[in-house]
């Protein structure tokens, strides 16, 4: 299937002590389709975010989907043992685990590489992703998405370092979104990071299409405005 866009604003940049409510207004009334919320460990990333209770509770406030492209809990895993943590999220209505390849490789409780991190993720009824760091070579996912093995449903591709919202977008990652598009027209692309109607026509241009930002979305005056631009833009590559 073609990939459609799909705009996923990151919760991180949201006002968490009113969390619950910020997670609804965003998909309900601002039309926003995923909700892209960050986990952090401390040890994969130097910051701690939210656990799997935290993501139960926005669960029980934001209600399930069984749309693939509408309501989607998209778990951005920022933890050095992915496989540890799949239960919990799954348990706390997590519909996307998305973990990082640099994480799965080096796991070590237990040895859970991406091969078989993916089909654990499909075993328990998710779908997974895979998240490459800026300094992470494209290539590392061709094994996964072209071996006999489960596939990916979705990679990321950081566009800045993991660990902190608000940072500058790294147009030196766009390559990569550009090699990942050619070599798979219907693969859903994500990027994240300094994502904003400033960087988007870049994002776009080189295949993105899902699209996560979470000050240009949370921080706008009219959030709205931007989701439907943002969407549009995406929109327009696409069908070029
Ligand atoms: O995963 C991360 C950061 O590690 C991101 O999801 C950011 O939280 C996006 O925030 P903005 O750059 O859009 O403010
Ligand atoms: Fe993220």
């Amino acid at each position: 299937m073609a990939p459609k866009p799909i705009i996923a604003p990151s919760i991180l940049a949201s006002d968490f002590g009113n969390l619950a409510h910020e997670c609804s207004r965003i998909i309900k009334s601002e039309g926003a389709d995923w909700l892209h919320i960050d986990i952090m460990d401390g040890h994969f990333v130097p910051n701690i975010t939210i656990g799997a209770p935290v993501v139960t509770c926005i669960r029980h406030s934001v209600g399930k989907s069984e749309d693939w492209a509408k309501g989607v809990f998209d778990c951005h895993m920022m933890v050095a043992e992915p496989q540890k943590w799949l239960q919990d999220f799954k348990d706390a209505g997590c519909d996307l685990y998305c973990f990082h390849y640099e994480a799965a490789e080096t796991s070590k409780d237990p040895k859970t590489p991406s091969t078989e991190l993916i089909r654990n993720v499909h075993a328990l009824g998710l779908k997974a992703g895979v998240a490459i760091k800026p300094g992470t070579e494209v290539d590392v996912l061709y094994p996964l998405l072209d071996g006999s093995g489960e596939k990916p449903d979705m990679v990321l591709v950081m566009t800045v370092e993991p660990g902190f919202g608000g940072q500058k977008f790294r147009p030196e990652c766009m390559p990569k979104v550009e090699a990942l598009r050619k070599k798979y027209p219907e693969l859903d692309i994500e990027v994240d990071g300094g994502l904003g109607l400033g960087t988007i026509d870049q994002a776009a241009e080189a295949g993105a299409n899902v699209i996560v930002a979470g000050t240009a979305v949370f921080g706008a005056q009219n959030p709205k405005e931007v989701i439907e631009k943002l969407r549009e833009t995406v929109q327009r590559n696409l069908s070029k």
